[in-house]
């Protein structure tokens, strides 16, 4: 298992003086039923703020209005429109799905279109309720190298099958070995696991403890490979920097909110660019 370090971050480049939004990545984010509306603002308000050229939001109607007066930012698409959705996700890089999504029937039938529209190059981020939903489910992926999973413990329980107790760095990889998708699984020390490596996220603090954080974390995760290299680096330092600014925060702070995150990441994007 290799620590990861500061040294994760350098994929955060000086942008390109000749460059448009279109440059940094057309990303959507589906989630957000009536319930559970804030996971899906959570989310957007992460991505845009990492740095996603252009941002959809395909969620439950009733939370546009919130989504707007706080993310402005982002476009956003009722999942009961099926035209707009396919033509917002034909032009995608990359697609979040499960922030607040919940596990109805219709959640269900949102994740298998997912899966149905996803072309080759486009990364999918599989997230909260859609883990739970997957793992209920018997679908195939249809990009496993494309598609990276984000589950805390007890959603990796259900993906995986390995208790709690027992979800130890072989085991986990031999699970990683059959799924073949980039596993980020979430814990106060975040492990991420490719075909090849273990990493360790060393940083983090129980503030982070505050529903949100990892919806906060998924469109981070989302908004860097939007435009950074499509590779399990970018995916470190999505988490590297999300515990890292949580760290700074937690100075001065008892609780972090997780959208406080969200707001300090354009500050610590400048300071560690290259
Ligand atoms: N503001 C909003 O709209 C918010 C909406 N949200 C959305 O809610 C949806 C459901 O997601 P979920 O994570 O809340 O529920 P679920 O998958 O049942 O997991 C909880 C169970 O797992 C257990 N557990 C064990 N280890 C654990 C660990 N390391 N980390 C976490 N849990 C751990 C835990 O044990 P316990 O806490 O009881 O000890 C409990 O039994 C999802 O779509 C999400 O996006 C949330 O993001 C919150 C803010
Ligand atoms: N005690 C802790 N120390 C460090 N990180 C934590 C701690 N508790 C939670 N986190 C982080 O918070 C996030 C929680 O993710 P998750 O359970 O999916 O939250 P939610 O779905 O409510 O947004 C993960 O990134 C996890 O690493
Ligand atoms: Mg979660």
């Amino acid at each position: 298992m290799q620590t990861l370090s500061k040294e994760c971050l350098s994929i955060i480049q000086q942008r390109p003086q000749n460059s448009h939004k279109g440059t940094f990545g057309r990303t959507v984010l589906i989630g957000g039923n009536a319930q559970f509306g804030g996971a899906i603002i959570m989310s957007t308000e992460a991505c845009v703020q990492a740095g996603s050229g252009l941002t959809t939001v395909i969620t439950d109607s009733t939370n546009h209005p919130a989504l707007h007066a706080r993310m402005p930012e982002a476009m956003s698409v009722d999942w009961n429109d099926r035209q707009l959705c396919d033509s917002v996700i034909a032009t995608a890089d990359v697609i979040l799905i499960g922030p607040g999504l919940g596990e109805d029937k219709k959640s269900q039938e949102l994740l298998s279109y997912i899966f149905k529209s996803q072309t080759k190059d486009q990364y999918l981020i599989i997230d909260g309720s859609a883990i739970s939903l997957f793992a209920k489910g018997n679908e195939a992926l249809p990009y496993p190298e494309m598609t990276v999973f984000t589950p805390h413990q007890m959603e990796w329980q259900r993906l995986s099958g390995i208790k709690i107790a027992d979800q130890t760095e072989e085991i986990n990889q031999a699970v990683q070995q059959e799924l073949q998708a980039t596993i980020v699984l979430k814990s106060h020390q975040t492990e991420i696991y490719d075909d090849r490596n273990a990493f360790q996220n060393p940083l983090g603090n129980p503030g982070m403890a505050t529903g949100g954080t990892g919806d906060t974390l998924a469109g981070m995760i989302a908004g860097f490979l939007a435009q950074f290299p499509h590779s399990v680096e970018t995916i470190n330092a999505a988490v590297y920097l999300h515990s890292y600014i949580a760290d700074q925060l937690a100075q001065d702070n008892y609780v972090v909110l997780p959208t406080k995150i969200s707001q300090a990441l354009p500050y610590w994007m400048k300071k560690f660019e290259k």
